[in-house]
């Protein structure tokens, strides 16, 4: 068996360069391309990643390349394999043969006959993985080869690979129980009867080739999950002791990233017999127990796998030599997998090129590794140029203008607490009775309506020149026109614009605030097909000019009802940013929060009632670690408050959080004083409304009753039912009802259809209230 390469990367983009796999499956999904079209096209993407790779220096045939192509999503990709198919998708499997792509499909898309599985965020990142279901029930088996077949398809192209798995403990621990689980079930306590399909997958891949296998534990470093760490190094120990245990297997290396690999989790991984182990040395220190267990290579990951900043090299370097100099066996790696990042620089010739110069994005990390292998195996001298290239563009960074701007920072350094706290909700809520005079139950959306096609060609023409300024001005008054009048004519009682000017919730502000650059190909996966376009936060953030306020005055021209002016809240521009590593997250976040405050003075000076300031990646930034919890949660809100204390108390503030678990951050959504919060509630069926209830919860709140990340359309039964649940938890006068999220992604037919099922439940539910009084 081969040793552990001295150099390798977690993972790579899986979307191709030039996001060939989204478009073959959009085509695909569409009927527009078929199975075979759309396989060649993942093949093609396959190879290119391995070839993307290899030219940056890892070797084809040693390991260092992991195989960790995805066509969805790597943990629906392991519950695919697992056959863990939740009970509601039985009748996609006979139960004998494999699993297909298929029906992973449909898992994670739902169609007429089946709900979608949910999506939540994978560890403190922006990607979306799907949630397994497991009950005491739940059947195991090894039901798809894909990883086997594409282990096999890369030595036929001259590679020796890693194939990529996400680990038993992981798997299960990002579980959630089904909904048929008893009370008080926990899907770790499945991990025995999960072991022997692993067994199974080592095997296959044994028998394909493979000499190494990463499999993915992150689980291992997060504390705010379910299971505890103690529980969580307890079940690696069983599961790895039965993995390293097999005879028929790859060598095993267990990857973990986003923070520090906890002692007792090393322990029970080199304890077990595992031979390699990563751990994340930019977020997290290498476990202290290392001397101890002299046979295992370890794979430290010094190259940030989740920043596109070129970063400090030498000082990655340092912490391997350190590393080395107690003995251990050391392998160069990056962080994270760099599925995260975009491609390659080599598509970024427009960007600045000072700015480019401290960048690196997935081939360049790539070569950076290659570059710490190289310095492991002959000496630090034979590198010496490639550090110096590395520290000369960090230090013209450090002092390039627009990075520090002292007016910026001054303005920041003048705060205080008046600046952050508004009338206390009771006055507030009088005022904006008086001032809104709304329905109970009022009815509205999240801001976005389709992006239709149309107003992505118009963009494009506007951006290509084709046509002009006010030509697109006025197509983009147009559509909020047209927007407008349909939820006139729906009956919502608060409107929307509907964000036509937006191509993304984030990088439009990222485009219209100064210390902000894009990119023009830096695409990465949120989830499935879909892709985002992070703008890249490199300098002092201010406001030049207003930016939301024309077109928020605009439709509420239109409008006798109250339109939303709608902004996106600073935890989220910095959440869907790649931002600077050069200072503290909380000081860029009050740099945003300040140039957002602008905004809302505006827009109230504009005439606009309410402003919706959107943080749904409030949960997602929260720290793995507990230890450093208080001290993320006190930015983020004072950050969020910073931009919207400045509103009158008859101005209503609303925010909007995706997701809804967020048992743990309650107290922050409280903390932000926001008048109204509408979280994400229909998958899990207002799951979220006890929490809020038993929290003590006082101020408005829109649990959504339309699940907008699957096309279908919930009946006005069903929506009915939802609010009937909602109503139990939430006091009438505070409940809003709205839809899960925006509907930027939905087309008009569905659109249409469950806006109209919405109101008219608002109706049903309104005339049952009133009959109640
Ligand atoms: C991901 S949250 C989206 C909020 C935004 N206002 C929209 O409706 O699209
Ligand atoms: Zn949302």
């Amino acid at each position: 068996m081969t040793n552990f390469p001295l150099g390798t990367v977690l993972g790579y983009p899986r979307i191709g360069r030039n996001r060939e796999l989204k478009r073959a499956l959009e085509r695909y999904w569409r009927g527009d391309l078929d199975r075979a079209g759309l396989d060649a096209v993942r093949g093609e993407v396959r190879a290119a990643a391995r070839e993307a790779l290899a030219e940056a220096g890892l070797g084809r045939t040693d390991s260092s390349i992991p195989e960790a192509a995805s066509t969805y999503d790597h943990v629906l990709d392991t519950l695919v394999t697992v056959g863990a198919l939740p009970a509601r998708f039985a009748d996609l499997t006979d139960g004998e043969s494999d699993v297909d792509l298929d029906a992973a499909f449909v898992l994670a898309r739902g169609d007429a006959s089946h709900t979608a599985l949910e999506m939540t965020k994978w560890f403190d990142t922006n990607y979306h993985y799907l949630v397994p279901e497991i009950s005491a029930t739940t059947t195991f088996r090894y039901a798809n080869r894909s990883r086997a077949d594409e282990a096999r398809e890369a030595a036929a192209a001259g590679f020796t690979t890693r194939p990529t798995i996400v680990g038993p403990v992981t798997f299960l621990a990002l579980a959630k129980a089904a909904d048929d689980a008893e009370a008080g079930f926990s899907p770790l306590q499945r991990l025995d009867d999960l072991l022997p399909v692993y067994l199974e997958v080592l095997a296959d891949l044994r028998a394909a080739g493979a000499e190494w296998v990463q499999l993915d534990e992150s689980a291992l470093v997060a504390e705010t999950l379910d299971a505890s760490p103690a529980e969580l190094a307890e079940a690696a120990a069983r599961a790895y002791a039965a993995l390293a245990g097999a005879s028929e297997r790859p060598q095993l290396f267990v990857a973990t990233s986003y923070a520090a690999l906890p002692d007792a989790a090393y322990r029970a991984l080199a304890g077990a017999g595992v031979e390699a182990i990563g751990f994340d040395l930019v977020n997290g220190v290498a476990p202290a127990a290392i001397a101890e267990f002299p046979a295992v290579q370890h794979v430290a990951g010094v190259i940030n796998g989740h920043n596109i900043w070129r970063g400090d090299l030498e000082a990655a370097l340092a912490k391997l030599e350190e590393l080395r100099a107690t003995g251990a066996k050391v392998s160069a790696s990056t962080s994270t997998s760099l599925f995260h990042l975009p491609h390659t620089l080599d598509d970024e010739g427009a960007l600045d090129a000072g700015l480019r110069s401290w960048l690196a994005f997935a081939n360049e990390k790539a070569g950076q590794v290659v570059v710490l292998a190289r310095a492991l195996n002959e000496g630090r001298d034979e590198v010496a140029a490639e550090l110096e290239a590395a520290s000369a563009a960090l230090a013209q960074r450090a002092e390039a203008t627009g990075v520090r701007v002292p007016a910026v920072r001054e303005r920041v350094a003048s705060l205080t607490a008046a600046d952050l706290a508004r009338a206390p909700f009771a006055e507030r809520e009088v005022a904006q009775e008086q001032a809104l005079g709304l329905p109970a139950l009022p009815t509205t959306t999240i801001g976005s309506f389709p992006q239709t096609g149309e107003i992505r060609r118009a963009r494009q023409a506007f951006n290509k020149g084709e046509i002009d300024e006010a030509a697109y001005e006025g197509f983009l008054r147009d559509e909020i026109k047209r927007v407008v009048d349909l939820q006139l004519e729906l009956g919502l009682d608060v409107l929307v614009h509907g964000e036509p000017e937006r191509n993304d919730m984030v990088q439009y502000f990222a485009e219209n605030l100064d210390g902000f650059a894009t990119t023009a190909n830096g695409w990465v996966q949120s989830y499935g097909s879909r892709c985002t376009r992070p703008s890249i936060l490199w300098g002092d953030v201010s406001r030049p000019a207003p930016i939301t306020v024309r077109w928020a005055e605009y439709a509420q021209s239109l409008a006798s009802q109250p339109v939303k002016g709608m902004l996106t809240g600073p935890v989220t521009i910095l959440a869907w940013s790649f931002v600077r590593d050069d200072q503290p997250l909380g000081d860029t976040a009050f740099q945003v929060g300040l140039a957002l405050r602008d905004e809302v003075a505006d827009l109230e000076a504009a005439g606009i009632q309410i402003i919706q300031v959107d943080e749904p990646a409030l949960r997602e930034l929260l720290p793995l670690e507990r230890a450093r919890h208080a001290d993320y949660l006190k930015w983020s809100v004072d950050s969020f408050r910073l931009s919207t204390a400045v509103a009158k108390p008859e101005t209503q503030i609303h925010t909007h959080l995706c997701y809804s678990e967020f048992g743990e951050i309650i107290e922050a959504i409280d903390g932000l004083d926001a008048d109204v919060t509408s979280i994400e509630a229909a998958r899990s069926r207002m799951e979220v409304v006890g929490d809020l209830e038993a929290h003590g919860y006082p101020r408005g709140i829109g649990p959504g009753v339309w699940d907008i990340h699957s096309p279908r359309v919930p009946s006005e039964a069903e929506v009915v039912e939802l609010v009937e649940i909602a109503e139990r938890s939430i006091p009438a006068r505070h409940l809003w009802i709205n839809p899960d999220c925006g509907l930027k992604t939905r087309g008009y037919d569905e659109t249409v259809a469950s806006l109209r099922h919405m109101v008219a439940a608002a109706t049903q539910a309104r005339e049952a209230l009133s009959a109640k009084q």
